[in-house]
């Protein structure tokens, strides 16, 4: 249940490289059993975003972040993880060679550090949630694209994070799946986790986000209940794309 209790507040974030700048001056804060979702085009900056705020593989050139109370935005990735923000990346990050058990049991130590009698029933918790414990002794490199999503997430889910970051969950899932995987995002969300999704699946986003953040040029450009954000013609002509509204509507 979304209350109006804050979990993360970024304050002017920004990210340059050379003289491009990914990510400009971005400003936001998440609600407590909120999903916020970030739409806009390629090259947005919505990653470098990601990247920023969980310092992992990089952090901040400016700005702030404060996470559930605590001042982030200068901590070693580990220690954000700790903290209970966990994130899911768009390549596959799996370890093929090991089985789907043990990719989650590393996301657990790694991400948690649990041990012992805590770390399994973590695992059990999290294998039933994702509908993984039919392939937990499976090859995580012979799954199919559907699971192989479900493992990432499990693997950052393990760790019971208060703020999950989602990138791109739903691509190259077909619209079965992608139906499936907005459940299980709700699912996520009602169990207790906040989450921060960004889809170029319009349908999915406006679908399972309470607010949804648009950006473009590493700016946010603007941000409103989805209902909204649908209708805003700056956002339908420059920078989402009559055809993607159009799906959007159509749905
Ligand atoms: N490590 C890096 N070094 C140099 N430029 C980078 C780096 N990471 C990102 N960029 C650039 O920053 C800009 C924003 O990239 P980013 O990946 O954040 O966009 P995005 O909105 O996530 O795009 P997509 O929807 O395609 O994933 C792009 O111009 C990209 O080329």
């Amino acid at each position: 249940m979304t209350t109006t209790e804050t979990i993360i507040e970024v304050r002017g974030l920004g990210k340059s490289f050379g003289s491009l700048v990914a990510v400009d001056d971005v400003s936001f804060t998440i609600r407590r059993g909120e999903i916020l979702g970030i739409a806009g085009p390629n090259g947005a900056g919505k990653t470098t975003l990601f990247n920023l705020i969980t310092r992992n593989p990089f952090g901040p050139d400016r700005g702030e972040v404060v996470f559930d109370g605590h001042r982030i935005d200068r901590l070693k990735p580990h220690r954000i993880m700790r903290l209970g923000l966990a994130r899911t990346f768009q390549k596959e990050t799996s370890f093929a060679k090991l089985t789907v058990e043990q990719n989650i049991r590393l996301g657990g130590v790694y991400g948690a550090g649990l041990r012992g009698a805590a770390l399994q029933a973590a695992i059990e918790a999290t294998l039933e949630m994702l509908e993984l414990a039919p392939l937990r002794n499976e090859l995580a490199g012979s799954l199919p694209v559907f699971q192989t999503k479900h493992l990432m997430i499990a693997s950052a889910m393990v760790a019971r994070p208060r703020l999950l970051l989602l990138d791109e969950p739903a691509s190259g899932l077909n619209s079965i799946e992608q139906a499936d995987l907005q459940r299980l995002i709700l699912r996520l969300r009602d169990s207790g986790t906040s989450i921060l999704l960004i889809e170029h699946i319009l349908p999915l986003l406006f679908g399972v986000s309470e607010r949804v953040m648009v950006m473009d040029f590493g700016k946010k450009l603007t941000e409103g209940p989805p209902s909204e954000i649908a209708r805003d013609p700056q956002v339908i002509e420059a920078y989402l794309g009559g055809k993607a509204m159009e799906n959007l509507h159509a749905t």
